[in-house]
C-alpha cells in the first residue's frame, strides 16, 4: 500500500521546528515577514471579492495611503499626518467613515501643516505594511510628526473620544507638540501673543491684514482660524488670551471670542460677525479684499488605482451553510487577522492554541481544510517553545512543503456572507457562522473534544471564542461589546445545548443593537433570527407578541449549523487559477464547479484536488524553493532544504497522521520482535554451548 506524503509531512514539521529552534523568535523577522508576505501575495494571485474602499480618491478630502505610499508620505514630511488605519469590513470603521470624511473636509485647508489620511489594512497589498506599523485593531489612529528622520510607527491618538471636534482639537495640540525645527514649515505660530503686542502691531502694519482672535485659554477657535487661513496670502492671523483686561478695554473688546483686524493701511477695528464662531471668523477673513488663495503648493495626493473589481453576485440559499464562507473566513483569520502579530507568546499563544484545537476538532468542512487544521493543531501542541514567530505558522498554513491533502483556499469568496456592497458583511459574518457551527458541533459530537482537556466542559467552546474575540478580533469595539455580554452571563451556561442558545441570543442582541447602523446591509437587514420563513416553528404568538419557542430554535440551529447543511457550491477553487486550467475543469472565479447541494463527501475527493496536491508528480524541489527560500538566506536554511529534499523522494507523498501512527506502531512492534528473537537465540545458543562442553550432563 503506498503511503504517500510522509516525507513531506516529516520534512515540514522538521523544517518548521528546526527553523524555530534555530531562530527562537529572536531574530529580526521583519525582512523575512516582508518576503513571506510577498510570496503569499504572489501565491494568492489577484484579489477576489476582497475589501472595498471606504474612502474614494476623487470624492473625499481624506488622503488615501497604501503600502507603496505610506512610508514616503509620512517620513521626513514637511507636514504632520494623522492616519487612520482601518479595515473596510469592520463595522465600527464603516460607522466612523462619515466622521473621518467630514473631518478631512473640515480641515482641508490645514493640509500644508497636517493631513488627515486613511489606510485600509483589509487590502491584501497593505497587510504587511499594517503589520510593520503594529496595527492589531481597527480603527487605529496614529500621528506622524513632520520631519521625522527615523522610521516610526507613529504616536497613538489619545483623545477622550473620537468625535470630530475632539480629534480636530487633538490635532492642534499635536501640532503644538512639535519642537522648534520640526514644526511643519507651513504651520504659523499657534501660541498666543500678548494683548499689549496687538497695540504695537497697529504701528507696524506691514502692508497686509493682521487679524487677532481674542479668546479664553480653553478655546481652540483662534488656532482653528489661524490654520484655516494657511492657504491664503496677504493676511496673518494670531491669537491672544483674555488675561490683560486693560488692553481688551482699550481695543473695545467686551465679549469673547472676538476678532480684531488691522488693515493693510493701518486702520483697525473689531470684526463684526453674526455669530462668534470659527466658521464665521474664517469666512469673513477669507473674503477680505486682496486676501486670496496662494498658488497651490501642496504635493499631489498619492495616486491610488480605483477599485475596478467587478462584483459577481452568487445565487445562494439562505437556509444553507456554505463551505466557501467558512473557508474564506478561516483564510482571513489565519493569514490576515492573526498575521498582524509578529510573534505570539504567553496568553496570546495559549488563546491561539486553544482556538485552533477547538476548530480542528469541530470544523465540519472539507478534508483538506480539516487536515490542515489538525496538522497545525498537532504542530502547535508539540512545540516546546513559549514564543512562536507568526511567520512559522504562516509557513505551515500556506503549506509551503506542499503536503498532499492539506489545503486552505487563499481566496476570499463570500456566498452566504456576500454583501450588496463590497465593504458590507464578509468576514464578521463568516466568523459568526463559524462560531455557531462550533457550538453546534460540540453539542452534537462531544466525543470530538476528548483528550483536548475541554471534554465535559459546556463552556469550553464559548470561552475559547470569547478569548479569541478579546485577543485577536480586529474590530476592538466589537470585542469589547462581546466581552461585556460574556462577563454578564456566560458563566450561567451549564450544558452544551445552552451554549448554542447563549450564542444565538447574544448574536440577536448584537443584531438589534446594529439595526439601522451604517454597517447594516439593506439587502440583509438586522432582524431577530431565524426569521419566520426560515423557521416557522421557532415563532409563537403569546398574548399577541411574537415570542421564541426556544426548544424549536435549538432544533433549528442544530440542523442549520450541522455538517449536513454545509454545501460546497462555489468552493472548489482549492488552488491558483492556473491549476484549474491544468485540470481542464475550471471556468474561473465565481463559477461553482460542485453541483449545487453537493457536499464534499458526495464528490470524488481525489478529482477535486488541485494538481499540485495530487501525489508524486508534485514538484517538490520547486515547492521547497518557494516555501523555504527565505530560510535559504542562512546556512541552516540550506541544511533544512537538503534534509527535506533527501527525505521526500524516498518516503513518498501524502501520509496522514493515522498513517504515521501506524508506521510508528509497526516500527516498535518489529523492533520488539527482533529483540525477542535475539534473546531467544541467545538463550538457545547458551544451552547448546553447555551441552557441547558438558556432554555428560
Ligand atoms: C463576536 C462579534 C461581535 C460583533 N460586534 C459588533 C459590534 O459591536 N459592532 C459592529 O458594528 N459590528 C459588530 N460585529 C459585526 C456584526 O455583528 C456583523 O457581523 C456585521 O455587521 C455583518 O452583518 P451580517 O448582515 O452579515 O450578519 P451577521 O450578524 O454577521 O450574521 C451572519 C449570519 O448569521 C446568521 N445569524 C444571524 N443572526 C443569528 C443568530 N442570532 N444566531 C445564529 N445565526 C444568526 C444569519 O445567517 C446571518 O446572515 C460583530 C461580529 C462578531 C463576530
Amino acid at each position: 500500500m503506498p503511503v504517500p506524503g510522509l516525507g513531506r509531512a516529516f520534512s515540514l514539521v522538521l523544517a518548521q521546528s528546526r527553523t524555530l529552534a534555530q531562530e527562537g523568535g529572536l531574530r529580526d523577522w521583519r525582512n523575512q515577514a516582508q518576503l513571506l508576505v510577498l510570496l503569499a501575495a504572489a501565491a494568492a494571485g489577484p484579489r477576489a471579492g476582497g475589501a472595498a474602499r471606504l474612502y474614494r480618491a476623487g470624492e473625499d478630502a481624506v488622503w488615501l495611503l497604501d503600502a507603496d505610499s505610506v512610508r514616503g508620505a509620512t517620513a521626513n514630511s514637511s507636514a504632520a499626518w494623522l492616519v487612520q488605519f482601518h479595515s473596510s469590513w469592520c463595522g465600527h470603521c464603516i460607522g466612523y467613515a462619515p466622521t473621518w470624511r467630514a473631518l478631512a473636509a473640515d480641515v482641508r485647508d490645514w493640509a500644508a501643516a497636517i493631513r488627515v489620511a486613511a489606510l485600509d489594512c483589509a487590502e491584501e497589498k497593505n497587510q504587511e505594511v499594517c503589520r510593520t506599523y503594529d496595527i492589531h485593531f481597527y480603527p487605529t489612529f496614529r500621528y506622524f510628526k513632520a520631519f521625522t528622520k527615523e522610521f516610526t510607527t507613529g504616536e497613538n491618538f489619545k483623545g477622550p473620544d473620537r468625535e470630530l471636534q475632539t480629534v480636530r482639537q487633538t490635532m492642534i495640540e499635536f501640532l503644538q507638540n512639535h519642537t522648534d525645527g520640526t514644526r511643519p514649515l507651513a504651520c504659523p505660530p499657534l501660541n498666543p501673543i500678548q494683548p499689549s503686542d496687538v497695540l504695537s502691531l497697529m504701528d507696524s502694519h506691514g502692508g497686509r491684514y493682521h487679524a487677532v482672535v481674542f479668546e479664553s485659554s480653553g478655546s481652540y477657535i483662534g488656532r482653528e482660524v489661524i490654520l484655516d487661513l494657511i492657504p491664503y496670502e496677504n493676511i496673518v492671523v494670531s491669537r491672544a488670551l483674555d488675561g490683560d483686561r486693560a488692553s481688551l478695554e482699550i481695543l473695545g473688546i467686551s465679549s469673547l471670542p472676538s476678532c480684531y483686524l488691522i488693515y493693510p493701511n493701518g486702520s483697525h477695528g473689531l470684526v463684526n460677525v453674526a455669530k462668534p464662531l470659527r466658521s464665521f471668523f474664517s469666512s469673513y477673513l477669507k473674503s477680505l479684499p486682496d486676501v486670496r488663495k496662494k498658488p497651490l503648493s501642496l504635493p499631489e495626493k498619492p495616486n491610488q488605482e480605483e477599485n475596478l473589481e467587478v462584483v459577481v453576485w452568487r445565487e445562494f440559499d439562505r437556509a444553507r451553510l456554505y463551505t466557501a464562507d467558512l473557508e474564506s473566513g478561516l483564510h482571513h483569520l489565519l493569514r490576515v487577522e492573526l498575521a498582524t502579530h509578529r510573534s505570539l507568546a504567553g496568553a496570546q499563544l495559549k488563546t491561539l492554541k486553544d482556538f485552533v484545537t477547538v476548530v480542528a476538532k469541530l470544523f465540519p468542512g472539507r478534508p483538506p481544510v480539516k487536515k490542515l487544521l489538525e496538522t497545525l493543531q498537532e504542530w502547535l501542541a508539540s512545540l516546546p517553545l513559549d514564543r512562536i514567530p507568526y511567520n512559522a505558522i504562516l509557513d505551515l498554513v500556506n503549506n509551503k512543503m506542499r503536503i498532499s491533502g492539506i489545503f486552505l483556499t487563499n481566496h476570499i469568496k463570500w456566498v452566504g456572507c456576500q454583501g450588496s456592497r463590497l465593504e458590507l458583511r464578509g468576514y464578521p459574518c463568516s466568523l459568526w457562522k463559524l462560531f455557531h457551527t462550533l457550538t453546534v458541533q460540540a453539542s452534537k459530537h462531544p466525543a470530538a473534544l476528548v483528550g483536548t482537556g475541554f471534554e465535559g466542559d459546556p463552556q469550553a467552546v464559548l470561552q475559547t471564542i470569547r478569548r479569541y474575540i478579546h485577543t485577536f478580533f480586529g474590530c476592538k469595539e466589537c470585542g469589547e461589546h462581546f466581552e461585556e455580554m460574556a462577563k454578564e452571563s456566560m458563566d450561567s451556561v451549564k450544558t452544551l445545548d445552552q451554549a448554542i442558545l447563549w450564542l444565538w441570543k447574544k448574536h440577536n442582541m448584537v443584531n438589534s443593537r446594529l439595526a439601522g447602523h451604517l454597517s447594516e446591509d439593506p439587502k440583509f437587514p438586522k432582524v431577530p433570527w431565524p426569521t419566520p420563513d426560515l423557521c416557522p416553528t421557532c415563532h409563537e404568538e403569546i398574548k399577541g407578541l411574537d415570542s421564541w419557542n426556544e426548544g424549536q430554535v435549538l432544533v433549528f440551529l442544530k440542523q442549520h449549523y450541522s455538517g449536513d447543511n454545509l454545501v460546497d457550491t462555489y468552493s472548489v477553487d482549492q488552488g491558483s487559477p492556473g491549476d484549474w486550467g491544468a485540470l481542464g475543469r475550471g471556468q474561473g472565479e465565481g463559477q461553482g464547479l460542485t453541483p449545487p447541494g453537493k457536499s464534499w463527501g458526495q464528490q470524488d475527493a481525489e478529482s477535486l484536488r488541485p494538481p499540485h496536491m495530487v501525489g508524486p508528480s508534485t514538484d517538490l524541489s520547486e515547492g521547497l524553493k518557494h516555501g523555504l527560500d527565505l530560510r535559504l538566506q542562512s546556512p541552516q536554511g540550506l541544511q533544512i532544504l537538503e534534509e527535506a529534499q533527501v527525505a521526500a523522494p524516498f518516503l513518498g507523498i501524502g501520509f496522514s497522521s493515522l498513517d504515521m501512527s501506524l508506521c510508528v506502531v509497526l516500527y516498535v512492534a518489529s523492533s520488539l520482535f527482533l529483540m525477542i528473537m535475539y534473546f531467544f537465540f541467545r538463550v538457545r545458543s547458551k544451552r547448546w554451548k553447555v551441552r557441547l562442553y558438558h556432554p555428560a550432563v
